[in-house]
């Protein structure tokens, strides 16, 4: 039925709502006359109006849903209503509260949005009870604040679920979708706002738990003597839930198709000319009739899928061109990589001046291939072949910006060596990391899985400790033969060392050979470029493993399953669920926002160290500032990188640059902080015997800690290590008000950004007319 043309008609379909607006001294009753909203295209184009001249209203106890198909404005309405519109868009026409024109004071109203930023960890009761303590006045007593989040989970039938954890996160099942939504509802209502937004409040949910949630919305409507407006948009609600809506606003394109009484759209659309078929939902049938977005198709026929899969090679060119595409656009996949990397490459080349990893894809990847869209094999190939340009420049930017400056071995065969070490870990961090997403449940474990996994490696690599001096069981056997670092190291000096001699003595000079087999015990048996070998074989063994664990996981789990007596587990994507991670947690944060509540960041990080709260801290800002998980890791990764080169470790306090690195980085970096006060705490009242002394006269030439930190360390000595310790403190402080003045401050100018905003209203494509002293609505419709 899409596609049809409902002729010019005048709907008078309003109650009288009097000339007050329909004020009611219980409640609140709002109205909007002729709701314009316009959206402004990024590139400068034209802008695009997402609501055309809409008008309605919504009475005090009553539930009014927003209909229509996807796509036709319903958020945007519910936004602008809410007043909580975008920075790009601008809305024109009239909002009345009670008939005034006045802004929603606080608590008044609620908005539930249609995620559930919940604590996972926490149960029902416990995320109610917290809340109600952060919002409500401190004039209500605990006892008081406790029996009004019993009484909310009751009224929204949560009883039975009270002491459930919420769950979700890490494996844990926990409560329900319907009994979440219910949750976050019962979070909003605490305050008892008389005005009630929910933007889908059903949507993810079966028809039972939907109608369910529904009866418990509209239950609200007249509660407890308390009169309340709720307004929700809903997708294709059922024909019991549909009984429950008052009124209906019902839009396509972003214009009213119908607005009034729920129960009188029946008679509207068969006077029309579009009865609803006997036994059919009647949301169904409205929204097929005025769905437009399937105009094109003929008559619903679908082609069928043909059974046959494209072949092997096609399928390998798709996926290639297709990653290559999503790579390139993808701003957090490789380009903030390459920023970040350049910005660390500049940060060594200048702090050495002349001294001589995708997850995203895998979880796409798991659901199509479940769905059975390809082979493994061809997404393996897929991805390495498209991965491999910008793996090319991520290392070849930064590489060329870190590598001259420092004065390494200038000519090109050497460069270009160097070029294929860092482009051969890069590639093998890549396929790391594909191997742990394979194998860990989430984003977040994957990447401190990934991270911990490198952490080791790099210690059993033989840098940090020399290869004899490595514990023979793990760390030297096997853990410094399977770390590639270890053939990444080894291969940079050979390229760096071999060929030149250095000054051992005056009369005495030592080759490059020599340093590296006495000096960094190098495996000098074979050439650099077995070591570049090594790293490449590793590549193809990495993503071999990852192919072998793909096809190995699928045909072992049913096999378990069954070993089980479970049914399989629907898929893997299903274990992809939303990690309870830290930035979920400012998320929720940001999520219910209220003065008070902001205020509840300050408090304890719940962390063990001073390092992890600080470290944590400076995470909190950078989510506030970066738009989403992976940028705000690697933006986070970078300051940290960062402050730990200028936190006076890497190179002693006095031989830093002093532009920028020393002044004003090294007093910035907490690392500074960090470092000294564990090298005091360890220093400080020991004696140690120098060592360049004989052994004989070792005895008088002690030195004492003190002395070792201030001429080895060049460790500030004019204060305690408690000073270090007070200043680590303060600086947690410090981050944390940063945090809060950030999110107020974007907090408030948002709004004043998206109203000095220029716009020009775009043409009014359509006849929207008000008669004149007639009661508020009177919609004239012309749909094409
Ligand atoms: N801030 C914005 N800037 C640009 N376009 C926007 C903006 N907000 C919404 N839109 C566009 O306006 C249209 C309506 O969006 P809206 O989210 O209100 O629809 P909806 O009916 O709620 O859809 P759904 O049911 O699929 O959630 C969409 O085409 C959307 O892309």
């Amino acid at each position: 039925m899409a596609g049809m043309e409902i002729e010019t008609t005048t709907l008078n379909i309003v109650e009288g709502l009097g000339n007050n607006g329909g004020e009611d001294e219980r409640g609140i009753c709002l109205t909007w006359k002729d709701l314009w909203v316009t959206a402004s295209s990024k590139n400068g184009g034209r802008s695009k109006s997402i609501l055309q001249g809409l008008t309605g209203y919504a009475k005090t106890g009553q539930l009014l849903a927003i209909m229509g198909p996807s796509g036709c404005g319903k958020s945007t309405l519910l936004d602008t209503l809410a007043g909580r519109l975008g920075s790009n868009t601008r809305q024109t026409g009239e909002i009345l509260v009670n008939g005034h024109k006045q802004a929603l004071a606080y608590g008044t109203s609620a908005y539930v949005t249609q995620d559930d930023t919940l604590y996972t960890t926490l149960t029902v009761r416990e995320a109610v009870y917290y809340s109600a303590q952060l919002q409500l006045p401190d004039s209500m007593s605990k006892q008081e604040k406790k029996e009004r989040a019993e009484l909310t989970i009751r009224e929204m039938g949560l009883q039975d679920a009270m002491n459930t954890r919420i769950g979700g996160g890490w494996g844990s099942k926990g409560i329900s979708g319907g009994q979440k939504r219910r949750v976050s509802i019962c979070i909003e209502i605490l305050t008892r706002p008389r005005l009630l937004f929910l933007d889908e409040p059903t949507s993810g949910l079966d028809s039972a738990a939907s109608y369910y949630v529904m009866r418990a919305i509209a239950r609200l409507g007249q509660k407890d003597g308390i009169q309340r407006t709720i307004i929700a948009s809903i997708h294709q609600p059922s024909s019991e839930v549909f009984q429950l809506f008052h009124n209906l606003c019902l839009l396509s394109s972003g214009r009213n198709v119908y607005f009034g009484p729920a129960s009188s759209a029946s008679e509207f659309f068969a006077s029309n000319g579009f009865p609803c078929p006997t036994l059919q939902n009647p949301s169904d049938h409205y929204l097929k009739t005025i769905n437009k977005d399937f105009d094109q198709e003929s008559g619903w026929s679908m082609r069928m899928k043909s059974k046959g899969h494209s072949g092997f090679l096609s399928q390998c060119s798709v996926l290639t061109k297709r990653s290559s595409v999503n790579m390139c656009r993808d701003r957090g996949y490789y380009w903030l990589r390459l920023f970040t990397y350049i910005v660390q490459a500049i940060s060594l080349a200048t702090v050495f001046y002349d001294i001589g990893t995708s997850y995203e894809s895998i979880q796409v990847f798991e659901r199509e291939r479940l769905n059975g869209h390809y082979g493994v094999t061809s997404f393996v190939i897929g991805n390495t072949l498209s991965s491999i340009p910008y793996l090319i420049l991520v290392s070849l930017i930064p590489g060329v910006i870190v590598y001259y400056p420092s004065g390494l071995q200038r000519s090109l065969p050497h460069f270009i060596y160097f070029f294929c070490v860092l482009f051969s870990c890069l590639m093998l961090v890549e396929s790391l990391m594909m191997i742990v997403a394979s194998i860990v449940p989430n984003f977040l474990m994957g990447i401190i899985t990934g991270a911990g996994i490198q952490g080791i490696m790099i210690l059993g690599g033989g840098f940090f400790r020399l290869p004899h001096d490595l514990p023979r069981i793990f760390w030297k056997y096997p853990m410094y033969y399977l770390a590639f670092h270890r053939y990444a190291y080894q291969g940079l000096f050979k390229n760096e060392f071999e060929g030149l001699s250095f000054p051992s003595s005056p009369s005495k000079r030592i080759s490059g050979e020599v340093i590296l087999r006495s000096k960094w015990e190098v495996d000098m048996r074979y050439s650099k470029w077995v070591d570049v070998g090594v790293l490449v074989g590793m590549i193809v063994l990495y993503r071999v493993l990852f192919l072998v664990i793909i096809k190995g996981t699928e045909k072992v789990k049913p096999i378990v399953a069954s070993l089980l007596s479970m049914p399989p587990k629907r898929s893997m994507q299903d274990l992809w669920v939303r990690a309870s991670s830290g930035k979920s947690i400012i998320q929720a944060l940001t999520g219910y926002a209220k003065p008070g509540q902001l205020l509840a960041i300050m408090g304890p990080s719940g962390k063990s160290t001073l390092l992890d709260a600080l470290a944590e801290s400076l995470m909190m800002i950078v989510a506030s500032i970066v738009p989403n998980f992976l940028m705000g890791i690697i933006t986070g990764a970078g300051i940290q990188g960062m402050m730990m080169l200028a936190g006076g470790f890497f190179r002693l306090p006095n031989d830093l640059p002093r532009i920028f690195w020393k002044y004003p980085m090294y007093y910035f970096a907490f690392h500074r902080y960090a470092y000294q006060g564990l090298f005091k705490n360890e220093f400080e009242g020991l004696r140690f015997p120098n060592s360049s002394s004989s052994s004989s006269k070792r005895m008088s030439f002690m030195m004492s800690g003190e002395e070792i930190l201030r001429g080895k360390w060049e460790v500030e000595m004019r204060y305690s290590k408690w000073v270090d310790f007070g200043i680590l403190v303060g600086m947690i402080v410090l981050y944390r008000v940063i945090f809060l003045v950030i999110i107020k401050g974007i907090e408030k100018v948002k709004p004043l950004v998206a109203h000095s905003f220029c716009f020009v209203h775009p043409k009014r494509t359509m006849q929207v007319m008000e008669k004149p002293n007639a009661t508020p609505l009177h919609v004239y419709l012309n749909i094409k």
